[in-house]
Protein backbone atom coordinates (compact mmCIF):
# COMPACT_ATOMS: atom_id res chain seq x y z
CA UNK A 1 0.00 0.00 0.00
CA UNK A 2 1.06 3.67 -0.57
CA UNK A 3 0.40 6.06 2.71
CA UNK A 4 0.92 9.46 1.98
CA UNK A 5 0.77 11.71 5.14
CA UNK A 6 0.77 15.55 5.13
CA UNK A 7 2.50 17.99 7.58
CA UNK A 8 5.83 16.46 9.37
CA UNK A 9 4.78 17.82 12.71
CA UNK A 10 4.22 15.85 16.21
CA UNK A 11 1.56 13.54 14.32
CA UNK A 12 2.65 13.69 10.70
CA UNK A 13 6.14 12.15 12.07
CA UNK A 14 4.40 9.75 14.53
CA UNK A 15 1.76 8.79 11.65
CA UNK A 16 4.42 8.25 9.13
CA UNK A 17 6.81 5.75 11.26
CA UNK A 18 3.95 3.26 12.90
CA UNK A 19 2.89 2.89 8.89
CA UNK A 20 6.55 2.24 7.76
CA UNK A 21 6.61 0.12 10.71
CA UNK A 22 3.76 -1.87 9.52
CA UNK A 23 5.29 -2.07 6.08
CA UNK A 24 3.57 0.53 3.99
CA UNK A 25 5.53 2.73 1.45
CA UNK A 26 5.39 6.04 3.00
CA UNK A 27 5.39 9.64 1.39
CA UNK A 28 5.25 12.56 3.85
CA UNK A 29 5.32 16.11 2.57
CA UNK A 30 5.38 19.64 4.53
CA UNK A 31 5.82 23.16 3.13
CA UNK A 32 9.24 23.42 3.47
CA UNK A 33 12.34 21.31 3.59
CA UNK A 34 13.71 22.38 7.09
CA UNK A 35 10.43 20.80 8.52
CA UNK A 36 10.77 17.55 6.74
CA UNK A 37 14.26 17.63 8.03
CA UNK A 38 13.46 17.77 11.58
CA UNK A 39 10.47 15.92 11.17
CA UNK A 40 13.31 12.74 10.32
CA UNK A 41 15.58 13.77 12.95
CA UNK A 42 12.34 13.05 14.90
CA UNK A 43 11.30 10.15 13.68
CA UNK A 44 14.90 8.13 13.75
CA UNK A 45 15.19 9.25 17.63
CA UNK A 46 12.03 7.33 17.97
CA UNK A 47 13.07 4.04 16.11
CA UNK A 48 15.97 4.18 17.65
CA UNK A 49 14.80 3.99 21.41
CA UNK A 50 12.37 1.44 20.08
CA UNK A 51 14.84 -0.62 18.58
CA UNK A 52 17.57 -0.12 22.24
CA UNK A 53 14.12 -1.46 23.95
CA UNK A 54 13.87 -4.67 21.69
CA UNK A 55 10.19 -3.34 20.42
CA UNK A 56 11.21 -3.28 16.79
CA UNK A 57 10.86 -5.96 14.18
CA UNK A 58 13.38 -4.12 11.57
CA UNK A 59 15.90 -2.06 12.01
CA UNK A 60 15.76 1.67 11.86
CA UNK A 61 17.62 2.12 8.89
CA UNK A 62 15.18 -0.46 7.35
CA UNK A 63 11.87 1.39 8.57
CA UNK A 64 13.26 4.85 7.57
CA UNK A 65 13.87 3.44 4.04
CA UNK A 66 10.54 3.01 3.69
CA UNK A 67 9.82 6.65 3.91
CA UNK A 68 9.93 8.89 1.30
CA UNK A 69 9.85 12.82 1.88
CA UNK A 70 8.62 15.95 -0.42
CA UNK A 71 7.92 19.06 -0.50
CA UNK A 72 5.09 18.42 -3.72
CA UNK A 73 2.00 17.83 -3.44
CA UNK A 74 1.87 16.27 -6.94
CA UNK A 75 3.76 13.16 -5.26
CA UNK A 76 0.87 11.64 -3.69
CA UNK A 77 -1.05 11.20 -6.76
CA UNK A 78 -0.59 7.54 -6.46
CA UNK A 79 -1.22 6.97 -3.03
CA UNK A 80 -4.33 4.51 -1.56
CA UNK A 81 -4.59 6.66 1.75
CA UNK A 82 -3.27 10.00 2.42
CA UNK A 83 -3.44 11.25 6.15
CA UNK A 84 -3.77 14.96 6.90
CA UNK A 85 -1.62 16.59 9.70
CA UNK A 86 -1.47 19.83 8.93
CA UNK A 87 -2.47 23.05 11.81
CA UNK A 88 -6.12 22.53 13.56
CA UNK A 89 -7.72 25.18 11.52
CA UNK A 90 -10.78 24.65 9.51
CA UNK A 91 -9.86 27.13 6.06
CA UNK A 92 -6.38 25.81 5.74
CA UNK A 93 -7.58 21.91 6.16
CA UNK A 94 -9.83 23.09 3.48
CA UNK A 95 -8.18 24.95 1.16
CA UNK A 96 -5.89 21.86 1.38
CA UNK A 97 -8.13 19.28 0.77
CA UNK A 98 -10.19 20.97 -2.19
CA UNK A 99 -6.32 20.57 -3.65
CA UNK A 100 -5.62 17.04 -3.03
CA UNK A 101 -8.93 16.22 -4.03
CA UNK A 102 -7.47 17.17 -7.64
CA UNK A 103 -4.24 15.25 -7.04
CA UNK A 104 -4.87 11.95 -5.55
CA UNK A 105 -6.65 9.24 -7.81
CA UNK A 106 -10.08 8.76 -8.37
CA UNK A 107 -9.98 5.75 -5.87
CA UNK A 108 -7.66 6.41 -3.61
CA UNK A 109 -9.03 7.46 0.11
CA UNK A 110 -8.29 11.22 2.56
CA UNK A 111 -8.24 11.27 5.65
CA UNK A 112 -7.67 13.82 8.43
CA UNK A 113 -6.10 13.60 12.16
CA UNK A 114 -7.95 16.55 12.79
CA UNK A 115 -9.26 16.48 16.74
CA UNK A 116 -12.33 18.21 16.33
CA UNK A 117 -13.28 19.91 12.81
CA UNK A 118 -16.14 18.81 11.59
CA UNK A 119 -15.18 15.70 9.28
CA UNK A 120 -18.37 16.40 7.05
CA UNK A 121 -17.16 20.09 6.13
CA UNK A 122 -13.69 18.85 5.19
CA UNK A 123 -15.23 15.75 2.86
CA UNK A 124 -17.23 18.53 0.77
CA UNK A 125 -14.16 20.14 0.41
CA UNK A 126 -12.33 17.32 -1.06
CA UNK A 127 -14.99 16.50 -3.48
CA UNK A 128 -15.11 13.06 -2.76
CA UNK A 129 -17.27 12.83 0.44
CA UNK A 130 -18.10 8.83 -0.46
CA UNK A 131 -13.74 8.44 -0.18
CA UNK A 132 -13.31 10.57 3.12
CA UNK A 133 -13.36 9.77 6.68
CA UNK A 134 -11.85 11.13 9.75
CA UNK A 135 -8.64 8.88 11.04
CA UNK A 136 -7.79 10.39 14.63
CA UNK A 137 -4.80 9.06 16.14
CA UNK A 138 -3.23 9.48 19.47
CA UNK A 139 -0.21 11.40 20.34
CA UNK A 140 2.43 9.99 21.01
CA UNK A 141 1.84 7.93 17.99
CA UNK A 142 4.07 5.12 18.43
CA UNK A 143 3.12 4.56 21.69
CA UNK A 144 -0.81 5.06 21.94
CA UNK A 145 -3.21 2.31 20.97
CA UNK A 146 -6.64 4.11 19.81
CA UNK A 147 -7.28 5.50 16.59
CA UNK A 148 -10.70 7.17 16.64
CA UNK A 149 -12.30 6.63 13.32
CA UNK A 150 -15.24 9.96 12.51
CA UNK A 151 -17.23 8.80 9.67
CA UNK A 152 -18.61 11.75 8.07
CA UNK A 153 -22.16 12.17 6.39
CA UNK A 154 -21.53 10.75 3.31
CA UNK A 155 -18.50 8.50 4.42
CA UNK A 156 -18.95 4.73 2.41
CA UNK A 157 -18.97 1.36 4.15
CA UNK A 158 -16.09 0.59 1.86
CA UNK A 159 -14.45 3.40 3.19
CA UNK A 160 -14.86 2.66 7.07
CA UNK A 161 -13.58 -0.93 6.48
CA UNK A 162 -10.79 0.01 4.55
CA UNK A 163 -9.56 2.36 7.34
CA UNK A 164 -10.76 0.53 9.98
CA UNK A 165 -8.51 -2.72 8.48
CA UNK A 166 -6.00 -0.18 8.03
CA UNK A 167 -5.60 1.10 11.93
CA UNK A 168 -5.55 -2.90 12.75
CA UNK A 169 -1.95 -3.22 9.96
CA UNK A 170 -1.01 -0.45 12.29
CA UNK A 171 -1.04 -2.73 15.54
CA UNK A 172 -3.97 -0.03 16.61
CA UNK A 173 -7.11 -0.60 17.70
CA UNK A 174 -9.90 1.34 15.81
CA UNK A 175 -13.20 2.63 17.53
CA UNK A 176 -15.52 4.26 15.43
CA UNK A 177 -17.74 7.43 16.03
CA UNK A 178 -19.69 9.82 14.57
CA UNK A 179 -19.16 13.19 13.70
CA UNK A 180 -20.17 15.81 16.03
CA UNK A 181 -17.73 18.69 17.28
CA UNK A 182 -14.72 16.90 19.06
CA UNK A 183 -15.97 13.60 18.48
CA UNK A 184 -15.76 11.58 21.65
CA UNK A 185 -11.86 12.07 22.65
CA UNK A 186 -12.18 16.27 22.77
CA UNK A 187 -15.34 16.38 23.64
CA UNK A 188 -14.28 14.58 27.10
CA UNK A 189 -11.02 15.44 27.45
CA UNK A 190 -10.50 19.18 26.33
CA UNK A 191 -12.94 20.50 28.97
CA UNK A 192 -11.04 18.72 31.75
CA UNK A 193 -7.87 20.58 30.33
CA UNK A 194 -9.88 23.70 30.08
CA UNK A 195 -11.14 23.75 33.76
CA UNK A 196 -7.55 23.15 34.76
CA UNK A 197 -6.39 26.28 33.26
CA UNK A 198 -9.19 27.91 34.04
CA UNK A 199 -7.90 26.74 38.14
CA UNK A 200 -4.32 28.26 37.18
CA UNK A 201 -6.04 31.46 36.13
CA UNK A 202 -8.21 31.85 39.58
CA UNK A 203 -5.48 30.94 41.55
CA UNK A 204 -6.83 27.66 42.93
CA UNK A 205 -3.64 26.55 42.92
CA UNK A 206 -0.02 26.35 41.03
CA UNK A 207 0.35 24.46 37.89
CA UNK A 208 2.60 21.47 39.86
CA UNK A 209 -0.56 21.05 42.61
CA UNK A 210 -3.04 20.99 40.11
CA UNK A 211 -0.74 18.53 38.12
CA UNK A 212 0.13 16.41 41.49
CA UNK A 213 -3.73 16.19 42.30
CA UNK A 214 -5.00 14.99 38.82
CA UNK A 215 -2.19 12.45 39.06
CA UNK A 216 -1.52 11.15 42.17
CA UNK A 217 -5.37 11.55 43.13
CA UNK A 218 -7.19 9.93 39.54
CA UNK A 219 -4.02 8.00 38.51
CA UNK A 220 -3.46 9.54 35.43
CA UNK A 221 -0.52 8.90 33.64
CA UNK A 222 0.71 13.00 33.12
CA UNK A 223 -1.26 16.47 34.59
CA UNK A 224 -3.98 17.94 32.82
CA UNK A 225 -1.78 20.74 32.49
CA UNK A 226 1.28 18.85 31.01
CA UNK A 227 -0.63 17.15 28.68
CA UNK A 228 -2.00 20.60 27.21
CA UNK A 229 1.59 21.94 27.18
CA UNK A 230 2.36 18.48 24.77
CA UNK A 231 -0.40 18.63 22.79
CA UNK A 232 0.18 22.72 22.08
CA UNK A 233 -1.77 25.58 23.19
CA UNK A 234 -2.71 26.31 19.85
CA UNK A 235 -3.92 22.81 19.44
CA UNK A 236 -6.35 22.86 22.73
CA UNK A 237 -7.38 26.45 21.89
CA UNK A 238 -8.55 25.55 18.35
CA UNK A 239 -10.16 22.33 19.68
CA UNK A 240 -12.25 24.28 22.29
CA UNK A 241 -13.38 27.22 19.72
CA UNK A 242 -14.83 24.31 17.73
CA UNK A 243 -16.36 22.90 20.49
CA UNK A 244 -17.86 26.44 21.93
CA UNK A 245 -19.12 27.12 18.35
CA UNK A 246 -20.22 23.62 17.20
CA UNK A 247 -22.36 22.77 20.53
CA UNK A 248 -23.52 26.48 21.08
CA UNK A 249 -23.29 26.01 24.85
CA UNK A 250 -20.76 28.18 27.14
CA UNK A 251 -19.92 25.04 29.01
CA UNK A 252 -17.16 25.10 26.39
CA UNK A 253 -16.11 28.73 26.31
CA UNK A 254 -11.86 28.79 25.83
CA UNK A 255 -10.52 29.89 29.13
CA UNK A 256 -9.35 33.57 29.01
CA UNK A 257 -5.81 32.24 30.17
CA UNK A 258 -5.55 29.81 27.47
CA UNK A 259 -6.39 32.35 25.07
CA UNK A 260 -3.78 34.95 26.19
CA UNK A 261 -1.00 32.56 26.51
CA UNK A 262 -1.46 31.95 22.88
CA UNK A 263 -1.64 35.51 21.89
CA UNK A 264 1.76 35.94 24.07
CA UNK A 265 3.45 32.67 21.68
CA UNK A 266 3.57 30.53 24.98
CA UNK A 267 2.36 27.27 22.89
CA UNK A 268 3.72 24.58 25.62
CA UNK A 269 6.76 22.01 25.02
CA UNK A 270 7.05 23.18 20.86
CA UNK A 271 8.00 26.71 21.97
CA UNK A 272 9.83 26.17 24.90
CA UNK A 273 7.23 27.27 27.09
CA UNK A 274 3.64 26.69 28.31
CA UNK A 275 2.50 25.81 31.82
CA UNK A 276 6.32 24.63 32.63
CA UNK A 277 9.63 25.42 30.61
CA UNK A 278 11.09 22.78 28.31
C1 LIG B 1 -5.38 16.23 21.32
C2 LIG B 1 -5.92 15.07 20.60
O1 LIG B 1 -6.58 15.26 19.57
C3 LIG B 1 -5.81 13.68 21.05
C4 LIG B 1 -4.63 13.30 21.87
O2 LIG B 1 -3.68 12.73 21.37
S1 LIG B 1 -4.68 13.71 23.50
C5 LIG B 1 -3.22 12.97 24.17
C6 LIG B 1 -3.45 11.51 24.48
N1 LIG B 1 -2.24 10.97 25.00
C7 LIG B 1 -2.03 10.84 26.33
O3 LIG B 1 -2.85 11.19 27.15
C8 LIG B 1 -0.70 10.22 26.66
C9 LIG B 1 -0.30 10.43 28.10
N2 LIG B 1 0.96 9.73 28.33
C10 LIG B 1 0.99 8.41 28.71
O4 LIG B 1 -0.03 7.77 28.91
C11 LIG B 1 2.35 7.80 28.87
O5 LIG B 1 3.33 8.81 28.93
C12 LIG B 1 2.70 6.82 27.69
C13 LIG B 1 1.80 5.59 27.76
C14 LIG B 1 2.51 7.50 26.31
C15 LIG B 1 4.15 6.38 27.75
O6 LIG B 1 4.43 5.99 29.06
P1 LIG B 1 5.90 5.44 29.45
O7 LIG B 1 6.20 4.27 28.59
O8 LIG B 1 5.89 5.27 30.93
O9 LIG B 1 6.92 6.54 29.01
P2 LIG B 1 7.00 8.11 29.31
O10 LIG B 1 8.41 8.38 29.79
O11 LIG B 1 5.86 8.60 30.16
O12 LIG B 1 6.83 8.71 27.85
C16 LIG B 1 7.58 8.20 26.73
C17 LIG B 1 7.78 9.33 25.76
O13 LIG B 1 6.47 9.75 25.25
C18 LIG B 1 6.34 11.15 25.40
N3 LIG B 1 4.91 11.47 25.63
C19 LIG B 1 4.11 10.99 26.60
N4 LIG B 1 2.88 11.52 26.48
C20 LIG B 1 2.90 12.34 25.40
C21 LIG B 1 1.93 13.16 24.77
N5 LIG B 1 0.67 13.23 25.19
N6 LIG B 1 2.33 13.87 23.68
C22 LIG B 1 3.59 13.80 23.22
N7 LIG B 1 4.55 13.03 23.78
C23 LIG B 1 4.20 12.32 24.85
C24 LIG B 1 7.21 11.48 26.61
O14 LIG B 1 7.60 12.84 26.59
C25 LIG B 1 8.41 10.57 26.40
O15 LIG B 1 9.28 11.16 25.45
P3 LIG B 1 10.89 11.07 25.62
O16 LIG B 1 11.16 9.59 25.62
O17 LIG B 1 11.40 11.79 24.42
O18 LIG B 1 11.19 11.71 26.91
N1 LIG C 1 -0.90 17.49 19.27
C1 LIG C 1 -1.67 16.47 19.55
O1 LIG C 1 -1.58 15.89 20.65
C2 LIG C 1 -2.66 15.98 18.56
C3 LIG C 1 -2.95 16.71 17.40
N2 LIG C 1 -3.85 16.21 16.51
C4 LIG C 1 -4.16 16.96 15.29
O2 LIG C 1 -3.14 16.70 14.33
C5 LIG C 1 -2.94 17.87 13.51
C6 LIG C 1 -1.48 18.28 13.58
O3 LIG C 1 -1.15 18.58 14.93
P1 LIG C 1 0.37 18.59 15.43
O4 LIG C 1 1.15 17.54 14.73
O5 LIG C 1 0.32 18.60 16.90
O6 LIG C 1 0.84 20.02 14.89
P2 LIG C 1 2.32 20.56 14.58
O7 LIG C 1 2.26 22.04 14.72
O8 LIG C 1 3.33 19.78 15.36
O9 LIG C 1 2.53 20.13 13.04
C7 LIG C 1 1.79 20.60 11.96
C8 LIG C 1 2.71 20.52 10.74
O10 LIG C 1 1.97 20.79 9.55
C9 LIG C 1 2.69 21.80 8.82
N3 LIG C 1 1.76 22.56 8.00
C10 LIG C 1 1.03 23.65 8.33
N4 LIG C 1 0.30 24.04 7.28
C11 LIG C 1 0.58 23.19 6.26
C12 LIG C 1 0.16 23.06 4.90
N5 LIG C 1 -0.71 23.93 4.37
N6 LIG C 1 0.65 22.05 4.16
C13 LIG C 1 1.52 21.17 4.67
N7 LIG C 1 1.98 21.25 5.94
C14 LIG C 1 1.51 22.24 6.72
C15 LIG C 1 3.32 22.63 9.90
O11 LIG C 1 4.31 23.46 9.38
P3 LIG C 1 4.57 24.93 10.12
O12 LIG C 1 5.57 24.64 11.17
O13 LIG C 1 5.03 25.78 9.02
O14 LIG C 1 3.24 25.41 10.67
C16 LIG C 1 3.85 21.54 10.82
O15 LIG C 1 5.03 20.96 10.35
C17 LIG C 1 -3.94 18.92 14.00
O16 LIG C 1 -5.12 18.81 13.24
C18 LIG C 1 -4.20 18.47 15.45
O17 LIG C 1 -5.44 18.90 15.93
C19 LIG C 1 -4.45 14.99 16.67
C20 LIG C 1 -4.15 14.22 17.76
C21 LIG C 1 -3.27 14.68 18.82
Amino acid sequence: MKFGVIGAGQMGGGIAQVAAQSGFDVIVQDVQQEYLDRGRGVIEKSLNKLHEKGRLDATPDEVLGRIKFTTHMQDFADCDLVVEAIVENQAVKNALFEQLGGIVKPEGILASNTSSIPITALASASGRPDRFIGMHFMNPVPLMALVEVIRGYATSDETAQFVTQTAEKMGKTPLTCNDFPGFVSNRILMPMLNEAIQCVMEGVAEPEAIDGIMKLGMNHPMGPLTLADFIGLDTCLSIMEVLHMGLGDDKYRPSPLLRKMVQAGLLGRKSGEGFYKY
